[in-house]
């Protein structure tokens, strides 16, 4: 396995992939409003900027909410010094992010070794884009009487934006959005969306609920929603969030996808600085990979549920993300939450927690959901799904079916719901 190991080292350099030997990701605590003053104060400093730049996995949003940063290794001496001078506890909870990088990446060449071997995809490993992509074709042309393949839009770079189409017949019926990759690297849940749409074409007609939905509605799944970021991510920086669009009079790449809507856009949730991860973007739906979905759902005029799924935390959430004025139907969407968390639970006893965005995890201004509801999608949720932050980002693929199977449980209960309340 070591040598293995140093031909991935070798290969990825080699071919331009950022390192983050010696980063950690630490976990803070602010008691108070003055020190998560300080940690935002300590995210904007200067002298830690582009490569040294703090890059908050959880950003820092209300006191004794806990946040999660990567600190690169040349920051990390300042960094700690910073948080003991200002008396912020906090953890080690990666103490070296290229280890958990370099085991990915050996899992995954192995993965793909076997499957060249036995000639069949496997759901447990991750994927490129374009394995992704050369699956989706194989998978429409197994299942023609159920799958079709729609192209939305097209990248900032040109890539083609595809979501699956599962239909049993009819014109613009009742339908269920889900879409996985918003934020390139929550590699989990494209991995999820492969798993789900496979689900989803094997249980069609055996399962009697799945079955019922799709005889009523229909439901399409974009897998990959961030394209140009998911390819980038495995080209050259694995901790990539945002589209990968130029900003004008910046130095500074991408927007935040998923702060990009036409809802509470530019707000405090979101950063106007574009070398931020959360930048909301010039304006609203500047970017492709946003207005081809807004244009989408606009055009459809008839979905009914928007469920919008990214990692890590383990959280089910529903609108509002920017204000904290209640949704007119908060009271029905945490019962359903409640619900889906609760049989999600039942699988693996998974824990989730659940709520409106604002109140579960911070404020966010320019959301996926948020902007679904504005637009009359009563039921739209998003997922945080595993983990609590023991691996974040760079989750194992072993965990890839167990993920899936939970959040499967959990979607079905939402999409029953959404079959059984048609509005
Ligand atoms: C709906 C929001 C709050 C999800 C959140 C984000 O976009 O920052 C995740 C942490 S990626
Ligand atoms: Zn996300």
């Amino acid at each position: 396995m070591e040598k293995l190991a140093f031909f991935v080292i070798l290969v990825s350099t080699a071919f331009g992939q950022m390192d983050f030997v010696g980063d950690q990701v630490l976990r803070v605590r602010a008691n108070g409003e003055e020190q998560l003053a300080w940690l935002k104060e300590l995210g904007a400093l200067e002298d830690l900027q582009f490569e040294n730049k703090i890059d908050f996995w959880r950003s820092p949003s209300k006191a004794n909410l806990l946040v999660d940063m990567r600190v690169p290794f040349h920051s990390l001496q300042a960094v700690k010094v910073f948080l003991e001078s200002k008396r912020i506890p906090y953890t080690i909870m990666i103490e070296d992010l290229q280890a958990l990088l370099d085991q990915e990446r050996e899992t995954m060449l192995l993965a793909r070794k076997s499957e060249r071997s036995v000639g069949e995809f496997s759901f447990s490993s991750y994927h490129t884009i374009e394995e992704i992509y050369s699956w989706m074709d194989d998978f429409v042309a197994e299942n023609p009487d159920l799958v079709s393949k729609i192209e939305i839009g097209q990248s900032y770079e040109g890539r083609p934006i595809y979501v699956l189409k599962f239909s049993t017949g009819g014109d613009k019926r009742p339908a269920i959005w889900i879409d996985t990759g918003i934020h390139s690297r929550e590699w989990i849940t494209q991995a999820t969306g492969l798993w789900t749409a496979n689900k989803i074409s094997n249980e069609y007609g055996k399962d009697a609920s799945l079955t019922s939905i799709l005889d009523s509605m229909d439901i399409f799944l974009e897998i990959v929603t961030n394209p140009d970021g998911f390819a980038y991510t495995h080209s050259t920086n694995r901790m990539w969030r945002k589209t990968r669009s130029i900003n004008a009079g910046s130095s500074c790449i991408g927007v935040d996808p998923n702060r990009n809507w036409d809802v509470g856009f530019g707000g405090p949730g979101a950063s106007s600085n574009p070398c931020d991860e959360t930048y909301h973007g010039a304006f609203p739906h500047s970017e492709s990979e946003v207005k081809s979905i807004v244009d989408f759902i606009l055009a459809h005029a008839n979905v009914k549920s928007v469920l919008s799924i990214h990692s890590y935390s383990q959280m089910l959430m529903f609108p509002y993300g920017y204000t904290q004025e209640p949704a007119a139907d908060h009271e029905e969407l945490d019962n359903l939450a409640r619900e889906a968390v609760a049989a999600l639970k039942e699988v693996y006893g998974t824990e989730y927690t659940f709520g409106s965005l604002i109140d579960t995890i911070y404020q966010a201004d320019g959301t996926t959901i948020d902007w679904s509801y504005k637009n009359g999608v009563k039921y739209s949720f998003t997922f945080e799904l595993r983990d609590r932050g023991q691996h974040g980002f760079v989750l194992p693929a072993d965990q890839i079916i167990p993920t899936a199977e939970e959040t499967w449980v959990a979607l079905l209960k939402i999409m029953e719901h959404v079959r059984d309340h048609p509005y």
